[in-house]
């Protein structure tokens, strides 16, 4: 008996040496016809199966900004089974989004992403869903549902921001001078804007218990998403480390429950004719046709309500990280910090609140933004886009169904564009003519550019002025003696500051 379990286990285990070695060389068969695809861009050596995946490191948009000096602007990696394709650099990068094809505008199918569909009763979200035309209904309804809720027209967006700029100083006044961290006074404020403009507004939503839940399941899923998953490129993992699938499936479940809790108390009270937020947009909108069946190209009202999953996710950790960013440059350059100062009061004034309208005259403000966005470059890797069918870029052929990942960190620090990158500089935005210079504020892209770039840009850059400049008017940023401040962040959702010691006092 034994000599026969020896042998079956000899048995079996050369079957399995035969079965890897044959997935091996399947692998490195694909491995090197993609090598070996005529015209195809040049590369680093990578390992068979897990690809580049160990030497991309933990600053993925650095290291290619390090590979970008030997293989050029456009270079191919390998992302476990994804043939994946690195654009650097301005002229690259508009090559490829700039103009009317779309070429660029797929998303990969990575396996997370399968995860929220599945959980999602098997519907595309806006933000990772393949290119087609379901997609271009859904980024028009919302879209119209976001600029609705957050146009100038009725300023609406302005009075809302303003007002949780107010809790914000409250908080972080309430330290008493003491250093600290503001991460949570920021997201708390940043969290309750996206929340009343999806959810509906209202002065108590802050004491709201529902609301709480949601700053808590928000800040848990970019605590676990932001530590990234390999999985998603290598899905065998998931047998290996189960864990990492099965709590990031509560997750995005828990988020979809909480979602369904607060459409379920719209559609209870809602009246067609007085929308009160971006929910009731979705529930308004008609998306069947005369015999109540789905329009032709429609997509469903559970595949639109999912939008609201996206717009709470992008549009919290990246306005909180951005002001986060703002908070240190400010206590770190006190020169730039008194010059912003000086145009805030000169334009606003102490006794009023900042006002859209007043940016124009604001330019030294805006630079300054602007600048905090060049070098904190939050989203640097964009989000991951997929070809949809194959093409040339910079003479390199890519073929369809290549993994595109845009490194738009390399724009803001790009040297043949900025002389001194690494120095915070707002002044370098500005042409001879004392203006803004439009060619140097479009040279870095932190929304992306094409089809797939930010849908929140509008909404990003109203929260961006409102925040920042009252934080400013009202509150004097210091760095405490002793304290180090570095422009070396950590990569999670987005990439954010390591976590810094800051005073915050009044200003009188
Ligand atoms: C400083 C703030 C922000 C920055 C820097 C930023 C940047 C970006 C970038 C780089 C992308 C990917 C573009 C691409 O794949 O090429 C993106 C996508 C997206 N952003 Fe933002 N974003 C910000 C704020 C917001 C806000 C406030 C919202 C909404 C409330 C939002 C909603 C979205 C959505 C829905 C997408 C996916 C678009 C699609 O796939 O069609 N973002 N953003």
């Amino acid at each position: 008996m034994e000599t026969f379990l020896a042998f079956l286990s000899l048995h079996v285990s050369n079957h399995l040496v035969m079965l890897f070695t044959f997935f091996i060389s399947l692998l490195l068969l694909k491995h090197f016809v993609f090598i070996s695809k005529k015209n195809a861009p040049p590369g680093p050596w990578g390992f068979p199966i897990i690809g580049h995946l160990p030497l991309v490191g933990d600053k993925p948009h650095v290291t290619f900004k390090r590979w970008r000096k030997t293989y050029g602007d456009v270079f191919k990696i390998w992302m476990g089974g994804w043939d994946t394709v690195v654009i650097n650099g301005q002229n690259a990068v508009k090559g490829a989004l700039e103009g009317t094809d779309d070429t660029y505008s797929g998303r990969p199918i990575f396996y997370t992403m399968k995860v929220i569909k599945d959980v999602n009763s098997n519907e595309n979200t806006l933000s990772f869903a393949e290119f087609d035309s379901s997609w271009f209904v859904h980024r028009k309804l919302a879209s119209k549902a976001l600029r609705t809720f957050s146009n100038t027209r009725n300023h609406s967006v302005q009075d809302l921001v303003t007002e949780e700029a107010m809790y914000m100083i409250d908080a972080l006044l309430k330290h008493n001078g003491q250093p600290f961290f503001p991460d949570s006074e920021i997201s708390k404020s940043v969290g309750s804007v996206i929340y009343q403009l999806c959810y509906g507004r209202g002065q108590y939503v802050r004491n709201d218990d529902l609301f709480k839940t949601f700053l808590k399941s928000n800040d848990e899923f970019i605590r676990f998403t932001g530590s990234g998953n390999p999985v998603d490129v290598m899905p065998w993992l998931r047998y290996i480390m189960p864990w990492k699938t099965q709590t990031f499936k509560q997750l995005v479940r828990k988020r979809a429950q909480f979602r369904n809790i607060k459409v379920q108390e719209h559609i209870q009270d809602f009246v067609s004719d007085h929308l009160r937020d971006i929910t009731d947009a979705f529930l308004a909108e008609d998306l069947t046709d005369k015999d109540g069946k789905s329009k032709e190209g429609q997509i469903s009202r559970n595949r639109l309500m999912s939008t609201l999953d996206d717009l709470v996710g992008a549009g919290s950790s990246t306005i909180s990280t951005t002001l986060q960013w703002a908070i240190l440059f400010m206590a770190s350059n006190p020169d730039v910090q008194k010059r912003v100062q000086a145009e805030v009061d000169a334009v606003v004034g102490k006794g009023r609140n900042v006002k859209l309208s007043d940016r124009c005259k604001m330019p030294f403000t805006e630079a300054t933004i602007l600048e905090i966005m060049r070098l904190s470059s939050i989203v640097p890797l964009a989000l991951p886009h997929y070809t949809t069918m194959d093409t040339v870029l910079n003479g390199y052929t890519i073929k369809k169904d290549t993994v595109v990942l845009i490194n738009l960190h390399s724009l803001g620090y790009d040297t043949d564009t900025w002389k001194d990158p690494d120095a915070f500089r707002p002044e370098r935005l500005f042409g001879e003519d004392g203006h803004l210079d439009k060619e140097k504020t479009n040279s870095f892209l932190p929304f992306g550019l094409g089809r797939r770039r930010c849908l929140g840009e509008y909404l990003a850059r109203t929260e961006l002025l409102i925040f920042f400049t009252t934080l400013i008017q009202r509150c004097n940023f210091i760095r405490p003696d002793g304290e180090t401040y570095t422009k070396d962040g950590v990569l999670g959702l987005t990439y954010n500051p390591k976590p810094y010691n800051v005073l915050v006092l009044e200003r009188t």
